[in-house]
């Protein structure tokens, strides 16, 4: 039996369902999910929704613990807790929003791309309970797990080779690969030199930097161009802030020394994340304005919303991309392929190729892993 602190879900309700919560990003953003969510409530004219935590995890004393120690956060959202002993399904069931931090993290001297294999196999189990439990036409898919450039293809592409109840649902539009800790890593570093460089930003606004492309070293592309700031940038600054934005993840991994990687911070990016998608849903916005890693073609290999024809030249084809994109609840309905224009020639010449011909590599070996399970 899953342990349940609130089990039965209202009918006006939203369940948001985290796979992993018993992990270091799982927890932290479970945390935030139960501590700060209701406050979206107070926008919405739908007061009475009720939102529910469901959170999976295949260990299951741990997640039955943390679970306990979240229920007794006085706010009004409830949690379940769910292992594999009493089944996923309960977890998954009419959730909304499937969040997935599970998997493996790296230790120092691991590439993302080491991670491949075992978190390949338990991406594509997690999708195939998705598309058995989930509602494929409306439910949103949010991938954390590493690495993201080869398991979002793995997510899109086992759902829709291996399940055919996903026909014409138009899931590929709502899996989400989750970039969102480049773009809050861009925005504290160029922050951080504008004060060692004598400016003094207001204490309230953080610099907006766009970061395009993929999740790894140079698939990251930090759109530092397009920062209000970069005519005060020498060089120099520039040349190391965008390194910086590109091996981030590795500064975390070397400094936990063999503790794991990036999980405070990403789950702060992973929890803004999931606010726009939940504030979509509760219908206090209508469309979400975003950057995620997302299949630029849909099922029938044809471009995945309007824009997206236009980017897929600019990006050497590359069949998956994080770009701004404007989501509505049927999911992409836009792609800002404008944002490849209005790169300086340093960011298209030199880092658009090195990004997308790496890309390829990765995305490749996702759709190769789910070719070679199918066969
Ligand atoms: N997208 C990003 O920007 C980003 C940032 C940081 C970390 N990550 C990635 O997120 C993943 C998780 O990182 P972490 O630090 O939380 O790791 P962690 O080891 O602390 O937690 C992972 C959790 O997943 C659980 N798990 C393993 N297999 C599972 C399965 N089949 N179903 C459900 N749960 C399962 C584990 O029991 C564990 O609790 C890693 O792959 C990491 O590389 C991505
Ligand atoms: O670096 C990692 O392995 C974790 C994550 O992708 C990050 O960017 O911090």
């Amino acid at each position: 039996m899953p342990h349940s602190v609130t089990p039965s879900i209202e009918q006006d309700s939203l369940k948001i369902a985290v796979l992993g919560a018993a992990g270091g990003i799982g927890q932290s953003l479970s945390l935030l999910l139960k501590a700060q969510l209701q406050y979206q409530l107070k926008e919405s004219n739908r007061t009475a929704t009720h939102i529910h935590l469901a959170l999976y995890d295949v260990n299951q004393e741990a997640i039955n613990g943390v679970t306990a120690d979240l229920s007794h956060i006085d706010t009004p959202i409830s949690v379940s807790s769910h292992s594999p002993a009493g089944g996923i399904q309960n977890c998954l069931n009419n959730a909304s929003i499937v969040v997935i931090p599970a998997g493996v993290p790296r230790k120092p001297g691991m590439t993302r791309d080491d991670l491949f294999n075992v978190n390949a196999g338990i991406i594509s189990q997690l999708g195939d309970s998705i598309a058995e439990c989930c509602d494929l036409s409306k439910v949103f898919v949010l991938v954390i797990s590493n690495p993201v450039n080869s398991l979002v293809p793995v997510m899109v592409s086992n759902i829709l080779k291996n399940h055919p109840q996903s026909r014409n649902s138009g899931i590929e539009r709502r899996i989400m690969g989750v970039t969102k800790l480049d773009i809050v890593r861009a925005s504290t570093f160029l922050r951080e030199i504008n004060i060692e460089s004598g400016l003094t930003p207001r204490v309230n606004s953080m610099p907006d930097v766009p970061v395009i492309g993929g999740h790894s070293g140079e698939t990251i592309i930090p759109l530092f161009s397009q920062s209000n700031f970069l005519s005060r940038l020498n060089a120099d600054q520039l040349k190391y802030l965008i390194h910086r934005v590109q091996y981030g993840g590795d500064e975390v991994v070397k400094a936990k020394n063999g503790k794991g990687s990036a999980t405070l911070s990403m789950a702060h990016a992973g929890y803004k994340c999931v606010v726009q998608f939940f504030s979509l849903l509760l219908g206090n916005i209508d469309q979400i304005h975003g950057t995620y890693y997302v299949s630029l073609k849909d099922a029938n290999n044809t471009p995945v919303a309007p824009g997206a024809d236009q980017l897929l030249p600019l990006v050497n084809e590359s069949a998956y991309f994080a770009v701004p994109l404007t989501i509505t609840t049927k999911g992409v309905s836009y792609v800002d392929y404008d944002i490849v224009s209005r790169m300086n020639d340093m960011e298209r010449k030199e880092m658009l190729p090195i990004c997308t011909s790496q890309l390829k590599k990765n995305i490749d070996k996702g759709l190769e892993f789910v070719a070679s399970r199918t066969a």
